[in-house]
């Protein structure tokens, strides 16, 4: 089916506010980043399947033949809004040999591949021969919706090299895009592999790495927002490493422990999201220092309520304290429990105290940049609209 090799990739995204209250049918604003997933997907004509990590130091292959003797586990219920099941995930954990020995991060990223691999291909009745690398701009498990990019991405290359959707091509262009009914599909492909990932996704991270943008996700339903007021976001990165999935599963633990003492504050949370949700559709309306400070006080609320929920983590509270002493205010992004810190800054922050900022979070050891948000969703690339060190990084596996 696949002709030549192709290039694609996917965001990573910042979640302004909504992030676990969204798992448990509450509002998220979500943002697409700058900071994408890349992944070529070459025909192979040796009969092997192979998938090449280079962020995780992972490469596996295996035999198209032996992967064939899986698919009657995976070729009932085809339906692809149904969820992994145990025994799927048995049989690909005793096919991947995935014992202890593997970390968690080798091993789910292994697993969600094959899961979608072969999924896919029993769906669609194809079982390519294909090599896969797969290389992100994103820290891996920080935060930044980088599982979701990955998902995104491996499901827009499976699904194509099963011919279940397109491959636009529209001559001239450096960079195409699918049509919105196919970018559904890659969705719901690329939730099931959230689903290997995580456990239990709401679906607000693979929807922004599908559509890009700025998003409202609730209970599944998807808005873009059309008009958003430029917003300028720090990064920082404690680089304590977390799992979304573990940190997900606690925040279930304390909801059924506590159920009046947590659900109000996910109720509170839903609010901020509504609440910030008004605040930049009037800025992007007309302009003005004044919504700042809203904007601020509802990052400091949020982030209060994600230390009650148990998702805060010290480095967190520290990124909070430092900003906070340059009159910035931050919250965690994401799963939390380590990972990324977004601050807000305000298109007049002076550029010297932003540095002074800079300077004292580095000297904590965080990694810190500054995003533009906003970006495109999955797209297919020109090979010569690559940026050198993504093509690099394509030549040398
Ligand atoms: N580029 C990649 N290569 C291989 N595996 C990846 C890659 N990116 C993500 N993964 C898989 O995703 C896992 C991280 O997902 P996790 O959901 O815990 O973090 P995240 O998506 O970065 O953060 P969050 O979900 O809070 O936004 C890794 O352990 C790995 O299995
Ligand atoms: C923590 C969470 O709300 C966001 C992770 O980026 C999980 C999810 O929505 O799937
Ligand atoms: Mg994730």
């Amino acid at each position: 089916m696949l002709a030549k090799p192709l290039t694609l990739s996917a965001p990573g995204k910042a979640i302004l506010h909504g992030e676990h209250a969204v798992v448990h049918g509450k509002a998220a604003l979500a943002v697409a980043l700058n900071l994408r997933t890349f992944l070529q997907i070459r025909p192979s004509n040796n009969g092997k399947v192979l998938i090449c990590l280079p962020n995780i130091g992972t490469s596996l292959n295996w035999e198209t033949v032996r992967l064939r003797t899986l698919l009657t586990v995976f070729s009932d219920g085809l339906d692809e809004s149904k969820s992994p099941s145990p025994e799927q995930m048995d049989a690909l954990k005793e096919f991947a040999g995935i014992t202890t020995e593997l970390s968690a991060t080798e091993s789910l990223g292994t697993l969600a591949f094959l899961y979608l691999y072969l999924s896919i291909s029993a769906k669609y009745g194809q079982i390519p021969s294909v090599e896969i690398v797969v290389w992100s701009e994103l820290p891996t498990g920080a935060g930044l919706g980088s599982s979701a990019a990955y998902s995104v991405c491996l499901a827009a290359a499976l699904l194509t090299a099963c011919g279940a959707i397109g491959c636009p091509v529209e001559e001239e262009k450096s960079v195409v895009r699918w049509p919105e009914e196919e970018l559904e599909l890659i969705n719901r492909w690329a939730f099931r592999g959230e689903q290997v990932i995580h456990g239990k996704p709401s679906g607000v991270d693979n929807s922004v790495a599908t559509w890009g943008g700025v998003l409202r996700f609730q209970s599944g339903k998807i808005t873009s927002l059309k008009r958003v007021p430029t917003l300028r976001i720090l990064l920082t990165n404690t680089k304590v490493s977390r799992s979304t999935k573990i940190l997900v599963a606690g925040v279930k633990d304390k909801i059924l422990k506590f159920p009046a003492i947590m659900n109000p504050v996910l109720a509170s949370m839903d609010a901020i999201s509504h609440e910030c949700e008004s605040v930049l559709e009037a800025m992007a309306e007309s302009p003005s220092q004044e919504y700042y400070p809203v904007l601020e006080e509802l990052f400091d609320i949020n982030q209060h309520h994600l230390n009650v929920i148990g998702v805060g983590h010290s480095s967190l509270d520290n990124v909070c304290r430092v900003t906070a002493t340059h009159g910035l205010h931050s919250k965690l992004t994401g799963a939390g429990g380590g990972g990324c810190a977004i601050t807000l800054l305000r298109p007049d922050t002076d550029p010297l105290m932003m540095e002074a900022a800079r300077q004292d979070l580095s000297a904590c050891g965080y990694e810190c940049w500054e995003t533009s948000i906003g970006a495109p969703g999955i797209c297919l690339h020109s090979l010569s609209s690559l940026k050198a060190d993504v093509l690099h990084v394509f030549n040398s596996v």
